[in-house]
C-alpha cells in the first residue's frame, strides 16, 4: 500500500469527520485507532487517518505520539501529513498544537507549514487570521465555556504563537485570491524573514481548493477538515489518486442494540439531548456521584437494562456551563474530566458485553475513552449522518461487527441522536 495522503488526528471524533470528508471527496480511506499494529488487516487506501488522543495530553507525550504516527504513515508512502487539529482550534497556551507542528516541521525538514482550522461547511472561517464560528469570533462562541480549553482568543496567529516556539506569520485573504503563485510567493517571503508556520485565511471551499494545490506540493500542512478537502480534491484533480466513488454500500446491517452516551457539554449537544428525550428514554447521571466513587456505573447499567430492549436510551453527564464549572471548582477541572469519562468508557464496555451493537458517543474525549476501553483498531467509513459525522463500521473488534458514530460536541443538527439512529442499521 503507497499511501497518497496520511494524516494524524489529536482526536478519534476529528479523525472521523476527517475521514468523511476524504472520503467523500473521492479518497479511499481507513481511521485507525492509534498506529495500527502489524497484523491489522487494512484494506487498501489512499489515505490513513492515525486517530491519537493528544488534543489535551502532556505536550511532551502528544508530540511523542505524534512523531510516532508520522514515521509510520511516512514509511507507507505518505509524502504529504496533514496533523488534523480542531475547526475551533482546541488547544491551551501550554499545547499541544504548536509543540506538535514544531516537532513534525524539524522532522520532515519543512521550512514554513500552512495552518488553517477553516471548515466553511460547519460554519468555521478565517479572516485576517482570526476564527469565526457562524458568525461571531471563536471567543463570543460557545467554545468560550468549553470544560477542557475554554477559549478566549479568536487570533490564530497570536494563539499559536504563544504555543510555538517560531515565528508565526499570516497569508491574507487578497493573498490567497490571487491564487497558488501567489501564496508560494508569500510562503517564500515568510520563510525568508524565519516564519516557521502561517496562519492562511479561508472563507469558502474555493479557498480550500487554492490552499490545497499550495499544500500539496509540501510535506506537511495543520488544519481541520477543509483543508483535508482541499488536499484531496489537489490530489484527484492533479491525478495523483483516481476518485473513488464514495460507496453507497452500508455492508450486512448490524442489528442489535442501540445505545447513546453523551460526555459533550456544548451548546449543540445540550439542544440535541433535550430534542431526543421526546421520543427516547433519558438517563442524566449525577457527575458529584462519579467524583465522589459512588456507584454511577451500575445505576446507568441498571436503568439501561430494563429499556434497551425496547429501543434505544441515552445517558448523559453533559450539563451547562455553570454547572460544569461549580463542579470543576468542587472537584478540579482534569479530575472531573477523567473521571466523568472513565465513567462513560466503564458504562460502553458493559452494555456493549450485554449486547449493545450500535452505539453514538457524543464528545471528542468521551469518544476516545469509549473507543480505547472496547479496544477497537479501526474503522471504514459509511453513510454520513451529518456535516463531520459518518457511521462507522469497527475493523478488528473483539466485539465483532458494531457499528459506531463518534459526534464532536458541536456538531449535528438538533435532532442528530434521531438521524444517526435512521442510518445506523
Ligand atoms: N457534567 C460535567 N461536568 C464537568 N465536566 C464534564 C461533565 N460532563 C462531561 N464532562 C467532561 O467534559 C469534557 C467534554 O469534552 P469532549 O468529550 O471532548 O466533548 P466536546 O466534543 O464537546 O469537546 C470531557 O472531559 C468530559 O468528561
Ligand atoms: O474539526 C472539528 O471541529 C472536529 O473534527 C473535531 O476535532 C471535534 O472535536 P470535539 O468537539 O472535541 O469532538
Amino acid at each position: 500500500m503507497t499511501l497518497a495522503l496520511g494524516c494524524i488526528a489529536d482526536d478519534y471524533t476529528g479523525a472521523s469527520d476527517l475521514a468523511n470528508t476524504l472520503t467523500r471527496a473521492g479518497l479511499r480511506t481507513v481511521q485507525t485507532i492509534g498506529v495500527p499494529a502489524d497484523d491489522l488487516k487494512l484494506p487498501e487506501v489512499d489515505a490513513v487517518v492515525v486517530s491519537l488522543k493528544s488534543r489535551s495530553i502532556e505536550a511532551g507525550l502528544a508530540v511523542s505520539r505524534s512523531r510516532a504516527a508520522e514515521k509510520w504513515l511516512r514509511g507507507r508512502g505518505a509524502s504529504h501529513v496533514l496533523f488534523k487539529i480542531c475547526s475551533t482550534f482546541d488547544s491551551t497556551d501550554a499545547g499541544n498544537i504548536g509543540p506538535v507542528t514544531d516537532a513534525l516541521r524539524a522532522d520532515c525538514g519543512e521550512d514554513v507549514v500552512l495552518v488553517t482550522p477553516a471548515f466553511p461547511e460547519t460554519g468555521r472561517t478565517v479572516y485576517q487570521g482570526n476564527l469565526f464560528v457562524g458568525a461571531v469570533p471563536l471567543n463570543e462562541s460557545p467554545l468560550k465555556d468549553h470544560p477542557l480549553n475554554p477559549m478566549h482568543d479568536s487570533n490564530l496567529v497570536r494563539i499559536l504563537a504563544r504555543q510555538s516556539k517560531t515565528q508565526i506569520g499570516l497569508v491574507d485573504l487578497a493573498t490567497l485570491s490571487r491564487g497558488a503563485q501567489a501564496v508560494q510567493a508569500r510562503l517564500a517571503e515568510l520563510s525568508g524573514k524565519g516564519v516557521g508556520a502561517a496562519i492562511i485565511d479561508a472563507v469558502f471551499d474555493r479557498d480550500l481548493e487554492t490552499i490545497g494545490l499550495v499544500a500539496a506540493e509540501h510535506r506537511l500542512s495543520v488544519g481541520a477538515s477543509g483543508i483535508g478537502l482541499g488536499l484531496a480534491r489537489a490530489l484527484v484533480s492533479t491525478g495523483k489518486v483516481k476518485s473513488a466513488a464514495a460507496s453507497s454500500e452500508q455492508g450486512a446491517a448490524v442489528g442489535g442494540q442501540v445505545a447513546c452516551l453523551a460526555g459533550s457539554c456544548s451548546q449543540a449537544t445540550l439542544q440535541q439531548i433535550a430534542n431526543v428525550e421526546r421520543v427516547m428514554p433519558v438517563l442524566r447521571l449525577d457527575p458529584d456521584r462519579i467524583l465522589t466513587g459512588v456507584n454511577e456505573t451500575q445505576r446507568a447499567l441498571d436503568w439501561a437494562k430494563e429499556r434497551l430492549a425496547k429501543g434505544p436510551v441515552l445517558i448523559a453527564s453533559s450539563a451547562t456551563p455553570a454547572d460544569v464549572a461549580a463542579l470543576q471548582a468542587r472537584h478540579g477541572r482534569d479530575a472531573a474530566g477523567h473521571a466523568i469519562e472513565q465513567t462513560m468508557a466503564d458504562i460502553a464496555e458493559n452494555l456493549v458485553k450485554s449486547g449493545v451493537r450500535r452505539l453514538i458517543v457524543a464528545g471528542g474525549e468521551t469518544s476516545g475513552a469509549v473507543v480505547d476501553r472496547l479496544g477497537i483498531p479501526g474503522f471504514l467509513v459509511g453513510a454520513e449522518i451529518a456535516a463531520g459525522v459518518p457511521v462507522l463500521r469497527a475493523v478488528g473488534a473483539a466485539a465483532g461487527d458494531m457499528l459506531l458514530a463518534l459526534k464532536s460536541g458541536n456538531f449535528g443538527g438538533p435532532e442528530f441522536f434521531s438521524d444517526a439512529i435512521g442510518l445506523m442499521r
